[in-house]
Parts: C-alpha cells; sequence; structure tokens
C-alpha cells in the first residue's frame, strides 16, 4: 500500500465528511479480521490506510462524485504545507509526514511515554534522573509546545504559560466575578486583542470585546495633516478585564508571584487577574478624555504663619480629632481649585498658557467633530476647551500649576451615604515593600480608637495641589506624627462631572501597587460628601520643577538615565498589572524625600488584560553596540557609559563589579548570547483602547489618530519624556495644541544640535518616537527591550533604588520640602468652627 504523497493529508473537508464515512465503513467490512486473529495496532493502521487509499484513488480516477479539482484546490489550502519528503514522525517534528508514519509515531511516541511513566514511578533516586536533567526536560516541553503549535522557535515566537492551578483560577473567578456584579451597572472590559501569528495561546482568557462606539477621529497620519476628515471622538469602555490567564505547574518567577498575589487580591473582576468569566464585565460609558500639558503659573500668597514642624501642629494637642488647624481653612480651596475649571471654560488654549482641553460628554458631538477637522484647519479650536488652574508647588514664591485636565465622565455615579473605612491597614500585609512603615500602625490604631478613619483624624497642613478630580493636601493623622498625602474628592462633583469612574479607577489602581517608584495607598475612606485617599506623601516637588532648575532648563545624561529608568520600571510593573499608564510627563513625577521618583496620578489610566508570554528567541541577544568605557574625568563627557566620577551610583555594575565578576558576567554573556532562554514578558502588548486620553504633547500619534491604542503608547510618552528632560522641551510642541498634534502625527523627529547628546540616547529615543506602534521599540516584549538598550549598559536594575540620586531634594525640618508655599484661602477667616460631632464637619464649610 503506497500512500501518495497528496493523498496522505488528514484534510478538513465536511464536505468529503459522508463519502468517508461510507468508504471507511466499507474498508471496515473488507478488514475484518478472520475468526481467530487479534487486532494490532499494525493492522487497524493498514485498515485505514487502505480505506483512505480507496477513496483518494477513486478521486484520482474520477470516480469521485462532483468535481474533485476544486475538491482537491479546497484540501490544498487547508492542508499544512508540505516540504521535502516524508519522514519519521515525532513530537515536535513539523516536516511533513504520511498519516502512517504519523501514526506509527504516535505509538512510538505513547510507547515511550508509556516507559516514561514507569521510570517515574520507580522509587526516588532508582531512575538517577537529575534535578538538572528534569528541568531541561521541562525546558525542553516549554520549546516542544511552542514548536507543536506549529511556529518555528524563532524570534517573536510567543508561548502563552500557565502560571498558578487552575483551580485558583476558577476561585478568584469566581469571587471577582462576585463582587463584579456589584459594580456591573458602571463597570466595563475591554477585549484585548490577541494576534494568532505571534502568541500561542495555550490557554485563553480573554474576556470578550466589549462593541465601541463608533468614533469620529483625525485622520491617518499617512495623508496630508490637512486632509484628515473628520471622526468622531469615541465613548468607549476603558476598563478591560485583566486575565492573567492561569494554569498549573509551570514554575513562577518570585518576582512575578509577588505581582500576581497582589493582583489576585483585588476586590473585583478588573483587578487585574482573571476576568474571564463574560459575568465579569458588562459594560461601562467612558467618554473621550483630552488633556493638555500646559503651566500657568499664578502669584501666590506666601503663608504668613510659616510652616513649622509638623510636630509642634500636633504636639500638645494629641486628642484633636477635629484637627481644625490653619491649614483646614487652606482645604476651603478645594473646591473652588476644582472649579476653577468652569471658569476659564471655553478659554481657548493657547501653547504659552498651557491648558487643559475638555471635552464632557454634554459636548461630546461637537467637540468630536470638531475635533476631527482639527487637522484640517482649526480643527482643536472646535474642542470644548476648558483651561484649568491648578495649584502646584513651584519655585520659591511662585506657584506654578500644571494644568491638566480630562474628560471621564461617566454615566453613573455613586452615591455613598456613610463613611466607610477600607483598604488601608488591612492591605498593609499585601505591600511588602512597605510593610514595615509606621503608617500601617498609625492608622490601625485611629481604627481601633475610633472604630474608622476619617476625614475628622487628619490635620491638614498645606494644599499640595489641585487636580482634575480632586485636591491634594498633606495632611498629619492626628497625634501620630504620620504625613500623608490626602487626595479629597468632592462626592457630588465627580458625579455631576462624571468622573466618578476615574476616581474609582485610580483608588484601584493605587490599590494594586507595592512598588518603590509608586505611592502606596494606604486608606481610603467615603463619607457623603467626601472620598478621600490617603497617600505616601513625596516632599520633593515633581521633575517638572526639578528640571527649571538645572542648569539650562534640562537634566544631563546621567540624571536623565536615573529617573528614566526608576519610571521604566514603575512602568513596567504597572504593565504587569495590566494598567497602560497613558500619562506620563514630568509633572507627574515626584521626587521623593531621598530623591528616588514615585510615579502618580492613575486617574486617566486604562485597565487591561494581561497574558504572560513566553518569547522563544532563536537570535543571540544582540551585543550591545558599544563596549563600557573606562571612567572618564572630563566634565562635560556625554558617554552614557562613562561613569563620571560625579556620578557616584553604587549600582552601576562597572564599578562594582570585581574582576572574577566581571568575568562571571562576561561568561554569562556569551552563554546568553549562544543559547539565549525565552523570556517571560507580562505587558499588556495587546490592551486595546480608542480613548483620546493623554497630555496633547504627549499624545502617541495612534491616540491621535484615532487607530486604537495599546501599552506601546507608554514607550512613545516614554520617549518624549526622556527627549524632554535631555533637551528641556517636547519634539512635537507647535505653537498651538493642532500643530502639535499634526506635528506628532506627521513630523519627523528631529534632535536640537544643543545641547549634545549621545549617540545611543538618541538611538533610544529614535527607536521609542517610531510613529507606527508596532515598530515602536518595547511594543513587543515591552519593558524588557528597552532595558536592553545600549543607553541602558551598565545599569544594574535590581539595584536601583540603592542608588545615589542625582539630586536631593531639599527637605525641611519637618519633611517638608522647601521652599515651601502654603497657599492661604484668602477666606480662611470665615471658616466655620468645626462642630467636631461629626467627621467632616470642617468640610461643610464650602
Ligand atoms: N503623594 C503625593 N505627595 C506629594 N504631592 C502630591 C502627591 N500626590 C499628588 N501630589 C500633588 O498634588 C497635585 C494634585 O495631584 P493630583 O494627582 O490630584 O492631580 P494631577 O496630577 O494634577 O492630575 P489629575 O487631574 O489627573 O488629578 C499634584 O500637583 C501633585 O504634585
Amino acid at each position: 500500500m503506497d500512500a501518495l504523497p497528496s493523498t496522505s493529508e488528514i484534510v478538513e473537508s465536511t464536505e468529503e465528511l459522508d463519502f468517508d464515512l461510507k468508504i471507511s465503513e466499507k474498508a471496515r467490512k473488507h478488514s475484518v479480521p478472520k475468526s481467530g486473529n487479534r487486532y494490532s495496532i499494525e493492522d487497524d493502521i493498514n485498515r485505514l490506510f487502505e480505506a483512505i487509499d480507496n477513496r483518494t484513488l477513486g478521486k484520482g480516477l474520477g470516480l469521485n462524485h462532483g468535481s474533485s479539482k476544486d475538491s482537491l484546490q479546497k484540501k490544498a489550502m487547508k492542508r499544512p504545507v508540505r516540504v521535502g519528503s516524508p519522514q519519521i514522525s515525532g513530537i515536535g517534528i513539523s516536516e511533513p509526514m504520511s498519516l502512517k508514519q504519523a501514526l506509527r509515531g504516535l505509538c512510538i511516541s505513547q510507547a515511550s511515554e508509556m516507559a516514561a511513566m514507569k521510570r517515574l514511578s520507580r522509587p526516588a533516586g532508582s531512575s538517577g534522573a537529575s534535578e538538572a536533567g528534569t528541568i531541561k526536560r521541562l525546558y525542553r516541553a516549554v520549546v516542544v509546545e511552542a514548536n507543536g503549535s506549529g511556529l518555528p522557535l524563532s524570534e517573536g515566537n510567543l508561548v502563552e504559560i500557565s502560571l498558578v492551578p487552575e483551580r485558583i483560577t476558577s476561585d478568584f473567578t469566581e469571587k471577582m466575578c462576585e463582587s463584579s456584579q456589584k459594580e456591573k451597572a458602571e463597570l466595563s472590559y475591554q477585549n484585548a486583542h490577541s494576534s494568532p501569528d505571534q502568541v500561542v495561546p495555550l490557554h485563553t482568557g480573554r474576556s470578550s470585546e466589549i462593541p465601541e462606539t463608533e468614533v469620529k477621529r483625525l485622520k491617518s497620519a499617512d495623508s496630508s495633516p490637512t486632509s484628515h476628515t473628520t471622526k468622531k471622538l469615541p465613548e468607549v469602555d476603558e476598563k478591560t478585564s485583566a486575565s492573567i490567564q492561569v494554569l498549573a505547574k509551570t514554575p513562577v518567577p518570585e518576582g512575578l508571584k509577588n505581582h500576581l498575589h497582589t493582583s489576585s487580591l483585588l476586590p473585583n473582576c478588573h483587578s487585574g487577574i482573571v476576568a474571564n468569566s463574560p459575568a465579569c464585565g458588562s459594560p461601562r460609558i467612558m467618554r473621550p478624555i483630552l488633556r493638555n500639558k500646559s503651566f500657568v503659573k499664578k502669584k501666590v500668597k506666601q503663608d504668613s504663619a510659616p510652616v513649622s514642624g509638623i510636630s509642634n501642629l500636633c504636639s500638645g494637642k494629641p486628642n484633636n480629632d477635629l484637627g481644625c488647624s490653619t491649614s483646614n481653612s487652606d482645604i476651603c480651596e478645594y473646591a473652588t481649585g476644582i472649579r476653577k475649571e468652569e471658569r476659564v471654560k471655553g478659554s481657548s488654549a493657547s501653547s504659552a498658557t498651557n491648558c487643559i482641553i475638555e471635552c464632557n460628554s454634554g459636548i461630546e458631538d461637537t467637540s468630536s467633530s470638531k475635533l476631527g477637522s482639527n487637522l484640517s484647519g482649526n480643527r482643536t479650536k472646535s474642542i470644548s476647551t476648558k483651561v484649568d488652574e491648578r495649584s502646584r508647588s513651584r519655585e520659591k514664591g511662585e506657584f506654578s500649576q500644571s494644568s491638566k485636565s480630562s474628560i471621564g465622565d461617566y454615566s453613573s455615579s455613586t452615591s455613598v451615604s456613610e463613611d466607610s473605612n477600607l483598604s488601608g491597614s488591612s492591605r498593609c500585609g499585601n505591600r511588602p515593600h512597605m510593610s514595615k512603615d509606621l503608617r500601617w500602625e498609625a492608622i490601625r490604631q485611629v481604627q481601633k480608637q475610633h472604630g474608622r478613619l476619617g476625614l475628622k483624624h487628619f490635620m491638614l497642613i498645606k494644599k499640595l495641589g489641585c487636580g482634575d478630580i480632586g485636591s491634594v493636601y498633606l495632611a498629619e493623622l492626628a497625634g501620630t506624627n504620620c504625613l500623608f498625602a490626602l487626595k479629597v474628592m468632592d462626592n457630588e462633583f465627580l458625579a455631576s462631572r462624571k468622573k466618578m469612574s476615574r476616581a474609582e479607577t485610580e483608588r484601584e489602581i493605587l490599590q494594586m501597587l507595592d512598588h518603590p517608584f509608586l505611592p502606596t495607598l494606604y486608606a481610603h475612606f467615603v463619607s457623603d460628601r467626601f472620598s478621600c485617599l490617603a497617600m505616601e506623601y513625596c516632599p520633593g516637588g515633581d521633575l517638572h520643577v526639578l528640571r527649571q532648575k538645572q542648569p539650562n532648563r534640562s537634566f544631563s545624561e546621567q540624571a536623565a538615565r536615573f529617573y528614566v529608568a526608576e519610571v521604566l520600571l514603575a512602568l513596567e510593573y504597572l504593565h504587569m498589572l495590566g494598567v497602560v499608564y497613558r500619562d506620563l510627563k514630568p509633572e507627574n513625577i515626584l521626587v521623593r524625600e531621598d530623591g528616588h521618583i514615585m510615579l502618580s496620578d492613575f486617574d486617566l489610566s486604562l485597565r487591561c488584560a494581561v497574558n504572560p508570554i513566553l518569547v522563544q528567541s532563536s537570535r543571540p541577544i544582540q551585543e550591545p553596540n558599544k563596549k563600557m568605557s573606562s571612567p572618564c574625568s572630563e566634565a562635560s563627557c556625554i558617554d552614557p557609559f562613562c561613569l563620571h566620577p560625579a556620578w557616584q551610583v553604587s549600582c552601576f555594575t562597572p564599578r562594582l563589579l570585581s574582576v572574577a565578576a566581571k568575568s562571571r558576567k562576561l561568561k554569562s554573556d556569551l552563554a546568553a548570547q549562544v543559547t539565549p532562554l525565552p523570556q517571560l514578558v507580562v505587558e499588556p502588548t495587546n490592551a486595546r483602547s480608542n480613548s483620546f486620553v493623554g497630555t496633547y504633547e504627549y499624545l502617541a500619534p495612534e491616540i491621535i489618530k484615532g487607530e486604537g491604542h495599546g501599552s506601546a503608547v507608554d514607550w512613545w510618552t516614554f520617549g518624549i519624556f526622556l527627549f524632554e528632560l535631555l533637551y528641556g522641551r517636547t519634539p512635537f510642541k507647535g505653537s498651538g495644541n493642532e500643530e502639535t498634534l499634526s506635528n506628532v502625527v506627521s513630523r519627523s523627529l528631529k534632535f536640537p544640535s544643543s545641547p549634545v547628546v549621545s549617540f545611543h540616547t538618541r538611538d533610544l529615543i529614535r527607536g521609542l518616537l517610531i510613529k507606527e506602534p508596532e515598530n515602536r521599540l518595547g511594543s513587543a516584549k515591552g519593558a524588557a527591550e528597552i532595558k536592553q538598550h545600549p543607553f541602558f549598559e551598565g545599569l544594574n536594575w535590581a539595584l536601583i533604588r540603592c542608588a545615589i540620586p542625582p539630586e536631593m531634594p531639599k527637605i525641611g525640618d519637618a519633611g517638608i520640602s522647601t521652599p515651601t508655599t502654603f497657599p492661604q484661602n484668602k477666606d480662611s477667616t470665615k471658616c466655620k468652627e468645626s462642630k467636631g460631632t461629626e467627621e467632616y464637619t470642617e468640610f461643610e464649610m464650602f
């Protein structure tokens, strides 16, 4: 029985099923063994092949009914490509083979499996298999899985792996779905699209996509900026179900375990893990969000009563629960602060006065259509704008503000009727890096004493700033000497502006975080009137202010490298949790007391699915273009590998490594080049949103064009951020917002001639500012890809938080950064006396 090559394929052809069955039946009848004979696998195979051969031969001879040509063509299309001659089958071998060979191979592999099972069932030690051997086999299994999927093991092949037992998955799903039901009316999830050509899902876990409403958008970048057609601004679901797909047996890296653990403790479906069940996601309306990055400088009155030591404010009055100090009057500005945008609504947003553009639901159609025409004339002018003045601590005596506003109105609001003290201390156990922090205990004590935490337990010291959804105060937990950044949001305001969901998004994300470069949320509580977040206080101001203090208003390459490296780690962590940050800019990067950074402000972030994938690379890891240079004494050296003596960062490997360590490193580098290990990528690379969200100068082209965006937008903003730190301005800034948008979409990147920036730095920026997101550095493998860029050569990522920062903020006695501005409410004298009967009495004044 010589099976013709073309007849031995298994073809999915339902049309011929009946015929096949008949033939098979016939063949079976013909091949019924004579009595007394026993069936063997070999016999079965032969019979089966006879049947198939009969069928195909029949077709070939024109005995088949219908047109055999068509069906053969069809078969040819469906069948795997065959190259070369058939050969012996084996698991993991993708070469073509005859069915008979395949079945024989299967028998062989089954036999070897059985033998392996037997070996495994032997007492330990008898097999002689080492642990290393087991690991090797596991590794091979993963690789075989990849290959068995039909994809060659080449660069870019992705294998989705399982992390935790399925049993746990279902538990989580159940719990999360249960809690998500409560929010069903508000929440929705966005499906993350998978790319079958790149990812081989061993387990799929993404929730189904919520259809997005049609949106008007700016036209494709390919066309002239002046010919963009009008597209409607999107009204889309912002949250996507997080679905780190979980299944058993694959070892989980320690760090990842923590991330997953953190995620898994989230209270609802969109909390970063497993939301596969349709029950977990119900659509939530999300309005388009647009921010403008601008800065309005406003003189503020110096605080007549200088802020003395925090301890002075609380010492001697430990039982002052109401904490109505002079600072309480400042909170009166809270309402006026966030309502300033109303006063300036309609103001034109010029690039000189950085404004915030906000398109709320009420003006959505108008704004979107006008936005659509933005690049073809006066497109952005048509967007309903709100210039939002913000209070932000700035340089000496001046209160420089960064205006950022956004459209994030949700169709429903939450009404809260009583204080609910949540999250805080009960969660400290989930935050290993801050678990020793005294503030947890302080909160616990207050809770123990008073039942629950409320505003009355905080003494407001000064207003730190005012955002789009609330104001942030430096506050002391009365009687504890513990400082917090207390974000206070007016529930009514949030509801009326449909910003409740943005506030929720921020809270949910903050609840997940446990990272040195991200804020810790100690507690959140809600009253009839206010929602409050008690966060870690960051006393060093923000990077925008710090940059302005630098010579030429820009950072050196070394300093920039430090800041962007820390930001990169923060973004990487966020992506692992299924959070696309979307609003990176120097204003959102706060400087800690120790000079390290803290990424803040998550109300515009996108929650999405993240599936860990294993990327198999057949190529050796790319060798850096340039070797590390030896330390250089030139103060003006711009070589990023140069470790200038003044730049004493102990965590940068070249300085730390001994000769032996260096040789070890070299060996491991070489080994990595020979046999690169598969790389675990936990990035929401497939997340998609159509929201128009961000800050003008930082908007990625795909956001402007409305093509749908994912985590790659963070790498675009990362490029803009690095550019701004180095050159003191953003690369596509135009004379107005519309020009800025047009530049982002169509103008090529140009580097200013001054200051001189090294090749590697410019190369990194170039890679990050590739306009097509799919080609952008980081879009496939996320932060890991960026970390490998020569710009970061020599950086010890694991120890960067031990590095000495380029600059230490000047902190006053009380831990308050100097210069201290203390915005006094003019009407502070009118503040009512706190009655002390209600937790939030002091806030009734406005
Ligand atoms: N943990 C913190 N420590 C110190 N200052 C903070 C902290 N969090 C926020 N701030 C300051 O408070 C101000 C308001 O912050 P907030 O996050 O509410 O608004 P925003 O960043 O201006 O943007 P958004 O409109 O998205 O709310 C910011 O200018 C920031 O500098």
